[in-house]
């Protein structure tokens, strides 16, 4: 299923948040949503969740628009990953991650041994199932950050939207999460993220969309959007190569002063 951003504008408040935002996301591929803090990335997932009303255009699954679609059949196509990863009641961190399989369950249903293998799924693949019986409020905010990551893919949804999801994770967990996410999509999901890492967007991403302002900046390939001039442009940094294997990345080094 592709997600389908289409001349989507949306105003919080009078101010004009996206502007006039196209892009075609295609399942199978991550996609890296970037661009400078108040560029519009987190407004862009959660109109894409369908969480914040849009003024004008649309977002679809397909043909279908995600504005009319049934919210439970809307639930179990979008998973979304929002940036604060606060978890409101104290309950155990495996409760949390089975709130995730709520869109597949019929009213007042147990869950299935369908839904609890989902869950210990998702669990073993974020290395949390050591964590089920602790109340999330006492876990770290690493944990508990991958432990929210769980609840969404326990819901298998078809696409997955992440919003920064990497904020509070040590590098061999942010290393991991993507690594995971990649996999998610070579499963056939779609895959969305925020991020702020330059060099691991690169690394995780197939493609890359750039927003400022409102707007887009570029879509495509990440190597075809990614380039020295393109984040000297977008971010007002300059950037340095880095071998990495059998690819160069470019890793911000310094920053670029408005003459
Ligand atoms: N409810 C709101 N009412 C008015 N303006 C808002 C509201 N929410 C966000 N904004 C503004 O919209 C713009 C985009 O916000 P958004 O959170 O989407 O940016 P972002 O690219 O995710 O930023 P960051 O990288 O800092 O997280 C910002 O200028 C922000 O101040």
């Amino acid at each position: 299923m592709d997600l389908i951003i289409d001349a989507l504008s949306v105003k919080l408040g009078k101010r004009t948040v996206l502007d006039d935002v196209s892009a075609h996301l295609r399942p199978g591929r991550v996609t890296a949503i970037l661009g400078p803090n108040g560029a519009g990335k987190s407004t862009l997932v959660k109109a894409a969740a369908a969480l914040v009303d849009r003024s004008t255009g649309s977002v679809r699954l397909d043909t279908q628009d995600l504005a009319t679609m049934d919210a439970r059949a809307r639930a179990r196509a979008i998973g979304y990953l929002p940036q604060d990863a606060t978890v409101h009641w104290n309950i155990v961190a495996g409760d949390v991650v089975a709130l995730g399989r709520l869109p597949h369950l019929g009213a007042h249903a147990a869950p299935s041994p369908e839904d609890r293998a989902a869950v210990d799924r998702a669990m073993h693949d974020t290395e949390t199932s050591h964590l089920a019986d602790r109340p999330v409020g006492e876990l770290s905010g690493g944990e508990r950050a991958r432990v929210l990551l769980a609840r969404v893919l326990a819901g298998e949804p078809r696409w997955l939207l992440a919003d920064e999801p990497l904020a509070s994770l040590d590098p061999s967990h942010q290393i991991d999460l993507l690594a995971r996410l990649r996999g998610y999509a070579l499963g056939g999901a779609g895959v969305a993220i925020v991020l702020h890492d330059l060099v691991q967007a690169q690394r995780a991403a197939d493609d890359a969309l750039l927003i400022a302002d409102g707007r887009v900046v570029a879509f495509g390939p990440v190597a075809e959007v990614m380039t020295a001039d393109m984040i000297a442009r977008v971010f007002d940094v300059r950037v340095a190569p880095l071998d990495d294997g059998d690819r160069r990345l470019l890793v911000p080094v310094g920053r670029i002063y408005a003459a």
